[in-house]
Parts: structure tokens; C-alpha cells; sequence
């Protein structure tokens, strides 16, 4: 057993119990077999803001809600960004907490499988990247990376291999103006069918906001926000699915939660549901 370091977090076991409805059951089982347990997680502004601007690291949650985060992450076998969030934040995609592998745990034990959605490639990492410098010290796992190329430069593939991670190269449409819609329902069966019984999606806006589509909403069994006391103005990164209609053509809201839970936690409120269909 590894001694824990320094930035390690505590979550208490206090703050545990009330969570435990709402996170992927402990014996890995799933409402659909083929699919994995989907947690829709992240943290927002009053004004609906994840981040200052598209290429800005910003920071929302308080210590409480942020060990609460990474106890979601020890609970979750993997953690699924866009190439948006890769490129801004550099993030580690590891979970901190006291007593998950390598921060006073067994090897890499409770560590979530980072993956990033990127259909062109656009991420340039290196052996210098945030996630692989955490994997090096034996604190996170090696990436998968989700793409549409098919055959991904050889450096590449090897760098991700060296850290255990890989390319998952899907076939994804591209539409008239040259981006990339992912079939949601295929990725995750695709993360299902390479081992990941859970999977917590973090944003940023384009990955959360496609989710909450009605083709894919229904896929999202939790919705856990952090809710921050704080506006970041215009400008910022935005969650806001597209609107809906009606049969008459009349406007609907884009989603809605049921089940609804509300926690505060320090300075912030944490709001557990289930997307009402
Ligand atoms: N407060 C929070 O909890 C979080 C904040 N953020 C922030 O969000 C910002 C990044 O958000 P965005 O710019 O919206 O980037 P993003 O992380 O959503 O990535 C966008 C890119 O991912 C790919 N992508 C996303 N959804 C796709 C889909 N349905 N089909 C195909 N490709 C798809 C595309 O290449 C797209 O350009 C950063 O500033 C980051 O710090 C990110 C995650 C959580
Ligand atoms: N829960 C939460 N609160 C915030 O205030 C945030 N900015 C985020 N961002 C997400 O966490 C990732 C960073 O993770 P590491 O600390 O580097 O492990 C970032 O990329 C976003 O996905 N989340």
C-alpha cells in the first residue's frame, strides 16, 4: 500500500450514504445489459456556465463538492470528456481520493479509464500531458481516445499503448458542415462491450449538450450538477440543449428531472435526478 500524498482528498463516510441511491449499483449490474450505467455529471454556474470561455480551465466547486466529484469518479469505471475539455484543461481525469490506488491504495484500484471523444485528432498529447505524467506515478489510467481516423499516427498509438490506454476508431457520419455527430447508443455499447460496467460524462458543453437530445437522453440513467453560487457572465461555455416541440409545433423544454434530490455541500448545492421521458 502506497502512502497517500499530499493533495489527496477526503470524502467522509457522513456524506457517503446519501449518494448511494444514485450511483452504479456495487455488483456492476445494469437496467440494459448491454449498455453501461450513464451519470450526466458536472459542475455549473447560476448562469448555466461550465467554464469562463471554450478554452478556460475555471473553477466551480468548493473542496466539499470537489471530493464528492471524485468520489463519483472511484465509483465510476470510466470518465468521458470531449476534445474541448482535453485541449482547455489538460485535466488528470484520475480520482484523488484517500485510499484509491495510488493515493494509499492497492495499484490502481477505484482509478475511473479517462476516455476522450475526439473524431479528428485535434489533441496533440504527449508524454508531458497531465494524464500521462498521473499514470507514470502510478495514480491514473492510460486514456481511450474515441476518433472517426481509422488508422491514428504511429507515435501515437504507441505512447497510448505505453500507458495502457488506445484509439477507439468508430464510424462516425459527418454531417454537411463537416462536423461529427457520435451515435451516443453505439459509443456506449461500444465502452460496454470493452469492459466499462459505468461510465460518468463530465462535459464539456458539446458532449452535454448532444447527450440531452431526445434520441439520446434516455441513455442517462443519473444526472448529478454541482450548482455554484456564482454568475460567470456571458461569454461562458454553455449548457443548453436545443429546444423541443410538440405535435402542433409549439416550444417545450429541451429536459426535465424527476426523482429530484438537492444536497447542499459547503458553499454549493449538488442536485441528483433522473431525466423525466
Ligand atoms: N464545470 C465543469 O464541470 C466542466 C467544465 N468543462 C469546460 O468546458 C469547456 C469545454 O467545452 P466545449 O468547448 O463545449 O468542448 P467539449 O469538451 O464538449 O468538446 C467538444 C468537442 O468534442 C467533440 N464532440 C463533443 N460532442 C460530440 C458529439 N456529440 N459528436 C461528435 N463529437 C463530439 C467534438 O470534436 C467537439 O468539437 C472547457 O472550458 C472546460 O473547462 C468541461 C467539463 C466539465
Ligand atoms: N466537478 C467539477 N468542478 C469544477 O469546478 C470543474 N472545473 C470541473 N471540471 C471537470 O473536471 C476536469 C478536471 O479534472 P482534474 O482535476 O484535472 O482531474 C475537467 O477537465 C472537467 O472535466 N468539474
Amino acid at each position: 500500500m502506497s502512502a497517500a500524498p499530499r493533495d489527496a482528498l477526503e470524502f467522509p463516510e457522513s456524506d457517503r450514504a446519501f449518494l448511494e441511491p444514485q450511483l452504479p449499483p456495487r455488483d456492476g449490474s445494469t437496467s440494459r445489459p448491454d449498455m453501461p450505467f450513464t451519470t450526466l455529471t458536472f459542475a455549473t454556474s447560476l448562469d448555466s456556465s461550465l467554464a469562463l470561455s471554450p478554452g478556460t480551465r475555471t473553477a466551480l466547486s468548493g473542496p466539499q463538492s470537489k471530493a464528492m466529484t471524485h468520489y463519483l469518479r472511484s465509483r465510476h469505471d470510466g470518465i468521458l470528456i470531449g476534445v474541448g475539455t482535453a485541449l482547455a484543461d489538460d485535466p488528470g481525469l484520475n480520482c484523488r481520493l484517500d485510499g484509491v490506488g495510488g493515493y494509499g491504495g492497492e495499484g490502481l484500484d477505484c482509478q475511473p479509464r479517462p476516455i476522450v471523444i475526439d473524431p479528428t485528432l485535434r489533441w496533440d498529447f504527449s508524454d508531458d500531458s497531465k494524464l500521462f505524467q498521473l499514470c507514470r506515478e502510478g495514480r491514473g489510467r492510460g486514456p481511450w481516445i474515441v476518433t472517426t481516423v481509422h488508422e491514428p499516427p504511429a507515435e501515437k498509438v504507441s505512447l497510448l499503448k505505453k500507458y495502457g490506454g488506445q484509439f477507439i476508431s468508430l464510424n462516425i457520419p459527418t454531417s454537411e458542415s463537416g462536423t461529427h455527430r457520435i451515435d451516443w447508443t453505439q459509443l456506449l455499447a461500444t465502452l460496454r462491450s470493452n469492459g466499462l460496467r459505468s461510465v460518468m460524462i463530465e462535459g464539456g458543453g458539446h458532449v452535454i449538450n448532444s447527450l440531452l437530445e431526445p434520441t439520446y437522453m434516455g441513455l442517462i440513467d443519473r444526472v448529478i450538477v454541482t450548482i455554484a453560487p456564482t454568475w460567470l457572465g456571458q461569454g461562458g461555455v454553455v449548457v443548453s440543449p436545443a429546444r423541443r416541440f410538440d405535435g402542433e409545433g409549439n416550444s417545450m423544454s429541451a429536459a426535465r428531472l424527476k426523482n429530484v434530490q438537492w444536497y447542499p455541500f459547503g458553499e454549493d448545492v449538488v442536485l441528483c435526478g433522473q431525466v423525466k421521458i
